[in-house]
C-alpha cells in the first residue's frame, strides 16, 4: 500500500452520506454492551466475533450480507445502547476527518425491549448531537423503512420519522432485501414521506435492476439513490438522473461484497463520474464491511486510478448532495475551500 496516498486521503476532509447504525457498532462494543446486558455471544474476544459481524470475500451477496446484522441489533435494544452506538459512529468517521455524516438505522428494529420508535430515534438523535460536539462534526439521522417489514409498520416509521423532521432527521430510506421486495410496492409508504416533506433516498439498484431506480425516482420521490449500480442496464434513464442531479451514494466496499458488481473492473463508478452523474462515496457499514472513508476513497485509487483531484471532485459532489438546506450547506462547504489538488 502506498502509505503517503493513504495518509493524504485520509487527511482529506470528507462526507459520509451513507452509513448504517446498525453496521457499525464496534466489536468491542459488542462485548461490552452483551457483558452489561448479560449476553451471551458466540465469541469471548473482539477478533473471535467478527465472523459473526463481518463479511469476508466469500460473502454470497445482499442476503448474506444482511445476515451479519442480527448479532449487533439484539444488543442495540436500550436507548443507552442505541446512544453509544450512535457517539462512537460519529468518533469513528472522525478519525478519518470526516466534517459531515448522515447516520441511517431502522427504528423498529430496535424495540424488542419494549421502547417505542420515537424514544429510539431520539436516542439516536442525542447519541449524534454527543458525536458532534465532542468532534466538530455536523451529524443528522436517516430513518429507514425496511423492505420485509409491511406497509402498517413503514407508515408508523414514517410518521415518527417526520416528528424529528428538522430536529435530528434529515430523511427517509428503504433498505433491506431488494431482490425479495421491489421498490413498486412501497408507494403508500412514501406519499406518506412526501406528504410530511421528508427528504427521500432509496436503496435501489443494488441487488436488482434499474427498474428499481426508474421507480424510486419517478414514483417515490427519491432525491437521492443508494448505490444505483444496475443504472448502466438502462442509458436513457442514467441520462434523466444525470439531467436532474439525482446522487448515487455509492459504497464501493460493500457493493463489491455483496456482488452488486463482480469485480473492480466491472464496478461502474468511473464510467458514471466520467458521464457527469453526481456520484457520492461512503461506508455503507463500518463493521459489517471491516470500511472506512479512507479505505473506500484507497481502492478507487488503487483499483480504478482515480486522482486526487477526481477524489477530491468525488468528496465535493458528496458536500453538493447532503441533505441540508442553502445556509447550511454553504456553512459546511465552507471546510472544503482550500483543498489540495495535485495531480499524482
Ligand atoms: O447495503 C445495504 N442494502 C440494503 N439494506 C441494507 C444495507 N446495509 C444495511 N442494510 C439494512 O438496513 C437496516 C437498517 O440499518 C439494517 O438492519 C440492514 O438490514
Ligand atoms: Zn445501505
Amino acid at each position: 500500500m502506498n502509505s503517503d496516498l493513504y495518509s493524504l486521503i485520509q487527511q482529506l476532509p470528507k462526507v459520509d452520506l451513507h452509513v448504517h447504525l446498525d453496521g457499525s457498532i464496534k466489536p468491542e462494543t459488542v462485548l461490552d454492551l452483551a457483558n452489561q446486558q448479560g449476553m451471551d455471544l458466540p465469541a469471548i474476544t473482539s477478533s473471535g466475533l467478527l465472523p459473526y459481524l463481518q463479511v469476508t470475500d466469500n460473502c454470497k451477496g445482499l442476503n448474506d450480507y444482511l445476515s451479519k446484522f442480527q448479532l449487533g441489533a439484539s444488543l442495540l435494544q436500550t436507548e443507552a445502547a442505541l446512544e453509544r452506538v450512535a457517539f462512537e459512529t460519529i468518533e469513528q468517521a472522525s478519525e478519518h476527518n470526516c466534517r459531515y455524516i448522515e447516520v441511517r438505522f431502522g427504528p423498529q428494529l430496535h424495540r424488542q425491549r419494549g421502547l417505542g420508535l420515537e424514544q429510539v430515534i431520539q436516542a439516536v438523535i442525542n447519541g449524534l448531537q454527543k458525536g458532534e460536539k465532542a468532534f466538530g462534526i455536523k451529524a443528522q439521522a436517516i430513518v429507514c423503512c425496511l423492505r420485509h417489514q409491511p406497509a402498517s409498520v413503514n407508515l408508523k416509521v414514517v410518521e415518527a420519522a417526520a416528528m424529528f423532521l428538522g430536529k435530528g432527521v434529515a430523511a427517509v430510506d428503504l433498505a433491506g432485501d431488494e431482490a425479495g421486495f421491489p421498490a413498486f410496492l412501497f408507494r403508500k409508504v412514501f406519499a406518506l414521506a412526501e406528504k410530511k416533506g421528508l427528504p427521500i433516498t432509496i436503496h435501489a439498484g443494488e441487488a436488482a435492476g434499474p427498474e428499481n431506480i426508474r421507480e424510486a425516482v419517478s414514483r417515490l420521490g427519491a432525491g437521492r439513490i443508494g448505490h444505483g449500480i444496475s443504472l448502466k442496464q438502462d442509458p436513457v434513464l442514467l441520462q434523466e438522473i444525470c439531467t436532474n442531479k439525482i446522487p448515487l451514494e455509492m459504497c464501493p466496499i460493500s457493493n463489491i461484497q455483496t456482488k452488486a458488481a463482480d469485480s473492480w473492473q466491472e464496478y461502474p463508478i468511473r464510467e458514471y463520474f466520467e458521464q457527469g452523474l453526481t456520484v457520492t462515496v461512503n461506508t455503507d457499514n463500518l463493521t459489517v464491511s471491516n470500511t472506512d472513508l479512507t479505505k473506500e476513497y484507497m481502492m478507487l485509487a488503487e483499483k480504478l486510478d482515480f486522482t486526487i483531484t477526481e477524489i477530491v471532485q468525488l468528496i465535493r459532489n458528496g458536500v453538493e448532495a447532503a441533505f441540508l438546506d442553502m445556509a447550511e450547506k454553504n456553512l459546511l462547504k465552507h471546510q472544503f475551500v482550500n483543498l489540495p489538488s495535485p495531480q499524482r
